[in-house]
């Protein structure tokens, strides 16, 4: 045996007592198009059995942060690891699973060849009722012996979807996965998503469908203009609780007890607070107590918590805030 293989396995046996590594780390990934930058500064974690959200306007930069944790294209700066390795190593590349935003697939090839192909390409032994099922779970169970270029753009897209989950990966990474789909199609993939987050496969998912990244993604990072303009677990993002009332006979006191209680805006009879997020439970309560005892007549008290939508356009639209990490 050669020094250097005594070495590699010397190292390798050392990996082995680590924890598990993320499924995906990167810092300080920069990328320039000639005089445009597209990505600044960029560093975030995935970790293992996570589902993470990647969102931002047309142009911030997700598909080319993609590509860059996938080696598809080459960073200015920055570092990236795969499931604790580079990402051209092929023990990352095996299990990783990749469904690009603009997919396509060889036409003369059938749906069940072209799944045979990649799991060969994976070096993966995946048998041929396993495969099967990976295309039922698509909804392309019964056609698995036509050919692709037959398929339409969303039976295509479905496709790609089986593609990247046929070789067992650790860690899956869809780019704008339901661009091309039905509603039923786009309600498929979240429970594909949910079926692979209850199994520890880490996803990181682009999309632009907020309401679908809300149902499923356990944190969410928010580029804009290339940069992180916001990053958290859901409850972190969308802290902070609203409470709308209705009220009459509100004086200069009720209007002080009513401010010292978050921002408040008011518009006619209804007033919304913004409660900060580590407000107990006796606060709202206690606040419409105060009221009353103020003189103040409540025909409504109505608590809600602000969607992502909402929170996604504030951020973009006034930029990140210190409170954000
Ligand atoms: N190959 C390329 N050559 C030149 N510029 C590019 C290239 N790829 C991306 N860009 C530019 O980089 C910026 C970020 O593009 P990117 O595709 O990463 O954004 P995105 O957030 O994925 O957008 P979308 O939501 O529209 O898919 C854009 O200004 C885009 O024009």
């Amino acid at each position: 045996m050669t020094g250097q293989a005594t070495r590699q396995e010397a190292a390798q046996r050392a990996l082995a007592g680590l924890p598990p590594s993320a499924a995906v780390w990167c810092s300080g990934l920069h990328k320039r198009y000639r005089r445009r930058t597209a990505v600044d500064g960029v560093s975030f974690t995935v970790e293992r059995g996570e589902v993470m959200g990647l969102l931002g306007p047309n142009g911030a930069g997700k598909t080319s942060v993609i590509k860059m944790l996938l080696g598809l294209v080459r960073p200015d700066a920055g570092e990236v690891l795969l499931l604790g390795r580079p990402a051209r190593d092929p023990y990352a590349r095996a299990r990783v699973g990749y469904l690009p935003e603009l997919f396509r697939y060889q036409p003369w090839l059938t749906a069940a060849e072209v799944l045979a192909l990649h799991v060969r390409l994976a070096g993966v032994a995946v048998p041929a009722g396993e495969r099967q099922e990976g295309l039922a779970a698509v909804g392309l169970g019964d056609r698995a012996g036509d050919r692709v270029g037959g398929f339409s753009k969303g039976m295509q897209q479905r496709l790609g979807l089986a593609v990247a989950l046929v070789a067992r990966p650790e860690l899956v990474i869809l780019d704008e996965p339901t661009s091309a789909l039905d509603p039923l199609g786009r309600a498929d993939v979240r429970d594909l998503l949910l079926s692979l987050k209850a199994r520890g496969v880490a996803v990181l998912l682009n999309s632009h469908l907020i309401g679908e990244v809300e149902r499923v993604c356990d944190r969410v990072v928010i580029l804009d203009k290339g940069r992180v303009a916001a990053a958290g677990t859901l409850p972190e993002l969308l802290g902070q609780r609203e409470l709308r009332l209705r009220l009459d006979r509100v004086g200069p006191e009720a209007r002080a007890r009513l401010a010292a209680a978050g921002r408040l805006t008011r518009g006619g009879d209804a007033y919304t607070v913004t409660l900060p997020a580590e407000l107990d439970d006796a606060a709202v309560p206690d606040l419409v107590a105060d009221l009353v005892g103020l003189g103040v007549r409540v025909h409504a008290v109505e608590p809600g918590r602000i969607s992502l939508e909402e929170r996604l356009l504030d951020i973009l639209r006034t930029g990140p805030s210190e409170e954000r990490s």
